[in-house]
């Protein structure tokens, strides 16, 4: 293996080359293009050393990309490396990454087309899972409303570059993205990118799923069901509000570091939660299942869309004002505690040893190849993991995290130490407490200090959620969906339809719980039940099941990231 390692990474070039007025002496090897600058008497200097798996692309002339393009094509002894570059000042969350480029000019012409061909050679064969054809769509209304600006300013000029191919559709309508994975032709992607927030995200990754599911001819209803692993990559480009999945798997939120991770091909596999209502799936969620405080901010926001990104703390303030808790019956299935705790203090970065155990022991004599898995509830039992346990009581908040959850907002996020892809979640409990505790568990999630060192504060790793009503609740649930929508049945005659009274405060969806919400808000009496914030979707249903599908390690659900794999094992932690 040495020797084979050693092979290739003889040096295919050498020669002395020239970057403004200085002399360097330029070597590629098959892993590496290295530049020595030399002083007068030929000795050597400082030497910059770029990963060709890290050479964005490479250029005739003198040529910059960022922020436009320009060309001087006026010698032809000159040649231009784009490459990754790690800016030192950043967030202190994760580094940013910049488009490094470097102008070398050579002593001759037929040294310069050496030049480029051996790099474009090196860049073919040490990069392997590059894509060559993306699907991209732009949410024109995600965020501040400027994913079509941030993709044509910052990320085509990149793609192009790097010689990826894209077709890009600007969606018209909610759920556009979905539908089109779902039902069009994708023969030739290599993946597929969203342009905005959790919300684009959560469209593409049902429809990655369902197609996967629809192709291999599998219900995603039937519980007994082994979800198909997902081939196609998706990659987020952040322009929403929250940008939560991008934040918690890159480290920040920034259009240009999540564009080079997708042109180097970088991978992170991540958890995937399926909540289901009576046996039929509802959605997926990666982020945050959430019930009480989290949905009912969810459901207020919505209402105050016109503000943007604000929007959520706004209503963050206008729902604490309003000091509700709510009754319910929490089940939980505990993950094996010998594995790993939400309180254990570590970080799940790319290559976490706890995401990869939990891989070897789901999938012991599986290869490398990646797949989605998902089981009954009954099996989720394994010797080491508990039995089902059963809380009951008033809660502030319930709230279900696959990963962190981490967001500019909360940068450590919902649970700190989640992991993105161990097949478990946290389920943090917080039950009802007085309006200066509550805020001190908020606060916290904006500081390094432990949310969950609070009395009225439990989390628990787990596999599985279920919610219910306590009995006689759901009489009462049904009398405040009499109360004010003047007893009108859906369709399905379980529940009032949204008309009546409240119908104005409804703006968009088919959210019918929301309106428990937003009546709570206009009315004299405190609304019974709350909603579930999925992903930033409100759920139509308030009795839910969760569980926990698993991703294998070096599967391919989300392919944005890598801020932490392969980059981050050579150059220390991505995130600080
Ligand atoms: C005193 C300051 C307290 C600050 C508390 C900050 C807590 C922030 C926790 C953020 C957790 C984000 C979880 C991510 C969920 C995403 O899957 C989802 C989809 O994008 N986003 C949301 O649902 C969007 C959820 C957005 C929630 C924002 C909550 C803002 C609360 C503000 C409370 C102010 C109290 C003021 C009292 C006068
Ligand atoms: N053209 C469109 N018109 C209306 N809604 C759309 C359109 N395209 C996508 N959507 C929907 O808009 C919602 C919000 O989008 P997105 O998540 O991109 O932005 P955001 O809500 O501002 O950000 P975040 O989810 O990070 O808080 C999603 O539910 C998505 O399905
Ligand atoms: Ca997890």
């Amino acid at each position: 293996m040495e020797l084979l390692d050693m092979d290739i990474d003889l040096v295919r070039l050498e020669s002395s080359l020239w970057v403004g007025k200085k002399r360097y002496r330029a070597a590629l090897t098959g892993w590496h293009l290295n530049w020595t600058e030399l002083d007068k008497k030929n000795r050597d200097k400082k030497t910059v050393s770029v990963p060709v798996s890290e050479v964005i692309g490479v250029e005739e002339g003198r040529v910059q990309v960022l922020p436009q393009r320009s060309v001087a094509k006026d010698t032809d002894r000159e040649f231009t490396v784009f490459y990754v570059k790690r800016s030192s000042s950043g967030s202190p969350y994760g580094l940013l990454w910049r488009l490094g480029r470097t102008q070398f000019c050579c002593p001759s012409r037929d040294l310069r087309d050496q030049w480029m061909t051996q790099l474009r050679i090196a860049l073919k064969t040490h990069s392997p899972s590059r894509p060559h054809r993306l699907l991209v769509f732009i949410n024109p209304f995600g965020g501040r409303k400027q994913g079509r600006q941030i993709y044509h300013s910052l990320v085509a000029p990149l793609f192009e570059l790097a010689g990826i191919s894209s077709h890009v559709v600007v969606t018209e309508r909610a759920n556009q993205a979905r539908d089109h994975i779902l039902k069009k032709d994708l023969t030739g992607f290599d993946g597929v990118v969203c342009v905005g927030g959790d919300g684009i995200f959560s469209e593409l990754l049902h429809g990655v799923i369902g197609r996967t599911q629809q192709e291999a001819g599998l219900s995603e209803h039937d519980p007994s069901v082994t979800l198909q692993s997902c081939d196609l990559h998706i990659g987020i480009i952040p322009a929403g509000s929250t940008d939560c999945v991008c934040f918690a798997t890159v480290g920040v939120n920034d259009p240009v570091t999540s564009a080079l991770h997708i042109i180097i091909g970088d991978s992170q596999p991540l958890d995937v939660c399926s909540v289901h209502h009576c046996s039929s799936l509802v959605r997926y969620s990666v982020s945050l299942v959430g019930y009480g405080f989290y949905g009912d901010v969810l459901a207020e926001s919505e209402r105050h869309r016109w503000m943007g990104p604000i929007r959520y703390d706004y209503s963050g303030a206008m729902v604490y004002l309003s000091n509700r808790s709510y009754a319910g019956v929490i089940q939980y299935l505990p993950a094996d505690s010998q594995l790993s705790s939400p309180r254990d203090n570590t970080r799940c970065l790319s290559g976490c040893s706890v995401c990869s155990k939990g891989t070897e022991r789901l999938f012991p004599h599986s290869p490398g190849a990646s797949s989605l898995y998902s089981s009954h509830f009954s099996q989720f039992s394994s010797d080491t993991e508990g039995e089902w346990v059963s809380v009951e009581g008033r809660f502030r908040a319930v709230s279900l995290t696959c990963m962190s959850s981490s967001c500019p907002r909360s940068p450590l996020g919902l649970s700190p130490s989640a992991h993105l892809a161990d097949g478990t979640g946290d389920l943090i409990i917080v039950r009802d407490t007085h309006p200066l505790g509550f805020l001190t568990f908020l606060h916290r999630h904006t500081s390094t200090q432990d949310q969950f060192d609070l009395p009225f504060v439990d989390v628990h790793r787990v596999k599985a959620v279920r919610f219910s009503l306590p009995t006689g609740e759901e009489e009462d649930r049904d009398e405040e969906w009499e109360r004010v929508n003047d007893g009108g049945m859906t369709e399905e005659g379980k529940r009032p339809s949204r008309s009546g009274s409240h119908k104005h405060l409804v703006e968009r969806g088919e959210e019918r719980g929301q309106k428990d919400f937003l009546c709570g808000l206009c009315c004299s009496k405190a609304p019974t039940v709350s909603v579930w914030n999925c992903d930033g979707e409100i759920l139509p249903h308030t009795e839910i099941s969760c569980r926990q599908e698993e991703a294998r390690s070096g599967g391919n659900i989300l392919a944005n990231e890598g801020a932490i794999t392969r980059v981050n094992n050579r150059y220390n932690s991505n995130i600080k």
